[in-house]
């Protein structure tokens, strides 16, 4: 199904939104649509089509764009309609900044992980910055330890052609910062993925610290920025053993880091300042076991200006403020060529899941959801008018929530905001469906005057009457509902297998089958595919015309 928007309010789809006032190309949103599915050929992890779409997309679409989209629904949601599990467990996977028993903390992970890529920039050249350069550099000695390959190996199996790794970077410090009780960051998105490895960059704790003040120089960042930014870092996490060996000793839960905390706090707090001002601080890079300070970095970047900057951020709100500014400084340097969106602010009303099916029983059925940005529960209603038309001729197009759900994630928590999702299932007419709205307590939501519209019902993947074939080789029975009023020349789909690799094949028809009834103005077709973890195109040539439900996916399938 294809749904159309104009306007500057926020949708989403199923499958895919356009803007009726700009010619634009019709995308989907849906997550698992994944980076490479265009290409016949077979990549690794990617990189090379993810960053041609980063490309196509940007530009192409003014805002709200499926990029906008889909960061928005991740950073304020956790979630996405058609997010992999990867992208769910990558935020569940942050606990609330709960560390484990060795210390070991995701959210410091996150955040170092993001340093170490945003490393490589070079401000006199403007190459480089965060662009997930880091997954080919994870080889180098700088990068070594501190959750940094685990870090890696949770981003494998992540994007789709709209959200890059290094926007999922970035929006890691985002959420490690505030679930640990830090700052709210602000986010943009719009970061292209690197293809290559960028030139070493990243400080070790043994240099001068005339070399880390020339290393923060070139990554674009003044002494003083520099003391703040290893600050605010240093705040969470620690060192780890085996990393530094003569700095922690090893600890006693088998197959584990032992960690020594920078800081004693798991917390998001200026302790690695105050405890450093007042003497009491553990820190292992301010002074090694026996006073030795070989490796004691934050000792000659915190002491650098006379402790004059470090003196500032004994201040919890200064503290804050600083690192809001420097962390976002951080996850925004990126190479000259990247123009990052605006901030993503949460969406004032936000469509999504939308999906048009027959229903079993005979029923046409839209079923959606709403989020809308207000802490109070609303009186919201759902309005339709029929197909190609501006009226509702039944007198029956309207429906009310089924459910109606808060939501509430550590980032909204911290906005003091807790929006409420209404979740829409109705039956429509078999005057089906030409464009949807709102009314709010009687105000009406229209996407900015001109509806949501639903391009297409003509073909429809059906997940509910696709199954999973058990015995033998693994494989789906794909089933698609073809609106009846006319016979289609072909139904076909275009699969994508995915697993580390993502391989297109070729064509399948599908046939009309005669053991499925035909229901609410569809008959029913279908094909047996081979495969385990499918995305795939759906197309009907009808009257000499196309149409499309791009992106489904074998998740859908009960
Ligand atoms: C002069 C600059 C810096 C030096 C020399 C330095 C050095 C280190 C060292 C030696 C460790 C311990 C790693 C291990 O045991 O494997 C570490 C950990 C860490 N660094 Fe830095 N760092 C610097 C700047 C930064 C910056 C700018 C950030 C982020 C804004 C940062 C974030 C972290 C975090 C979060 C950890 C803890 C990781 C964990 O617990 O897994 N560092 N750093």
């Amino acid at each position: 199904m294809l749904v159309a928007m104009s306007g500057r309010v926020l949708i989403r789809v199923g499958s895919a939104y356009k803007s009726g006032c700009i010619p634009l190309p019709i995308f989907s949103l849906d997550f698992f649509s994944f980076t490479m599915r265009t290409s016949p050929f077979v990549f690794k992890f990617g990189v090379l089509i993810h960053l041609v779409f980063a490309r196509l997309v940007r530009g192409d679409y003014h805002w709200p764009s499926p990029l906008i989209d889909q960061l928005e629904g991740l950073l304020y949601e956790g979630k996405q309609e058609g997010l992999p599990d990867r992208a769910v467990d990558f935020v569940a996977q942050l606990n609330g900044c709960i560390p484990r028993d060795n210390n070991e903390s995701i959210a410091a992970e996150w955040i170092r992980f993001a340093y170490h890529d945003m490393a490589t920039h070079n401000v006199d050249d403007g190459t480089g910055g965060l662009d997930n350069s880091i997954s080919s550099e994870l080889d180098r000695a700088e990068n070594v330890g501190g959750g940094m390959q685990r870090a890696r190996f949770d981003f494998i199996d992540f994007p789709n052609k709209y959200v890059s790794y290094s926007d999922v970077i970035a929006m890691g410090v985002v959420l490690a910062t505030v679930e640990c009780g830090g700052p709210i960051i602000a986010y943009r998105g719009g970061r292209i993925d690197a293809m290559f490895a960028g030139p070493p960059g990243v400080p070790t704790p043994e240099q001068p610290v005339e070399d880390f003040i020339e290393t923060f120089r070139k990554q674009g960042f003044t002494q003083e920025e520099m003391i703040g930014l290893v600050a605010c870092g240093h705040t969470l996490g620690g060192v780890h053993n085996p990393d530094f060996e003569t700095l922690v000793p090893p600890g006693d839960i088998p197959f584990e880091d032992n960690i020594e905390l920078f800081d004693g706090t798991p917390q998001f707090d200026n302790a690695i300042v105050t405890q450093y001002l007042n003497g009491s601080t553990n820190n292992l890079l301010v002074a090694g076991p026996n006073g030795n300070e070989t490796l004691s970095s934050d000792l000659r970047v915190f002491s650098s200006d006379g402790n004059v900057t470090m003196q500032s951020l004994a201040s919890p709100q200064n503290f804050a403020a600083t690192c809001a500014t420097l962390l976002g400084r951080m996850i925004d340097t990126v190479p000259r060529n990247v123009t990052l969106t605006d901030f993503i602010n949460p969406l004032p009303v936000k469509v999504a899941g939308v999906q048009l099916a027959a229903g079993a029983d005979g029923n046409l059925v839209l079923n959606l959801t709403m989020r809308l940005l207000s802490n109070t529960a609303r009186q919201v209603t759902l309005h339709w008018t029929d197909r190609d038309s501006t009226v509702c001729s039944s007198g029956f197009c309207s429906a009310t929530p089924i459910n109606s759900t808060l939501i509430k994630t550590p980032l909204l928590g911290a906005l003091e905001l807790a929006p409420i999702k209404y979740t829409f299932s109705t039956p429509i007419a078999n005057t089906s469906i030409g464009t949807f709205w709102f009314e709010i307590d009687g105000r009406i939501e229209n996407n900015g005057g001109s509806g949501y519209a639903i391009e297409q019902d003509r073909v429809l993947f059906s997940p509910d009457r696709s199954s999973f074939v058990f015995g033998g080789v693994q494989a789906f029975k794909i089933v698609a509902a073809v609106r009846n009023d006319s016979i289609p020349s072909v139904v076909y789909i275009n699969t994508y297998q995915r697993s580390v690799t993502v391989v297109r094949s070729p064509s399948i028809n599908l046939t009309l089958d005669a053991s499925i009834p035909s229901a609410a103005g569809y008959d029913f077709y279908s094909a047996q595919v081979p495969g385990s973890d499918l995305s795939f195109d759906l197309f009907a040539e009808i009257d000499g015309k196309t149409y499309e439900e791009e992106f489904r996916d074998t998740h859908f399938i009960a």
